[in-house]
């Protein structure tokens, strides 16, 4: 899987809700925050099995109701599709969820 092309990053990145990029590192991340560590922990959990399932898997860690992830590609030192689709998977999967 190749890392997007500068026109992809324009086009793909900025349709991203709340994901930026990380200093230094060609990775995206975002801090999910949630009513509580249930609900929190229940969302990883749950996307946990739908990045298994893609073969593709986040970094992340929680602390009681926030989750910090990041997403990028370690066979591709970078970003792909991958991150992409696993990053708006992840907010689909939030919706209703989160509290900011
Ligand atoms: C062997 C296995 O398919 C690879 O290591 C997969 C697993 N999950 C992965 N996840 C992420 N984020 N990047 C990868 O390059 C990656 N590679």
């Amino acid at each position: 899987m190749p890392r997007l092309s500068d026109s992809e990053r324009q086009e793909l990145l900025p349709a991203l809700d709340g994901w930026a990029m990380v200093e230094g590192r060609d990775a995206i991340t975002k801090r999910f925050v949630f009513e509580d560590f249930s609900q929190a922990f229940g969302w990883m959990t749950r996307v946990a099995l739908a990045a298994e399932a893609m073969n593709h898997h986040p970094e992340w860690s929680n602390t009681y109701n926030r989750v910090e992830v990041t997403l990028a590609t370690h066979d591709a030192k970078g970003l792909t599709r991958r991150d992409v689709e696993l990053a708006q998977r992840m907010d689909q999967m939030a919706a209703g969820l989160t509290k900011r």
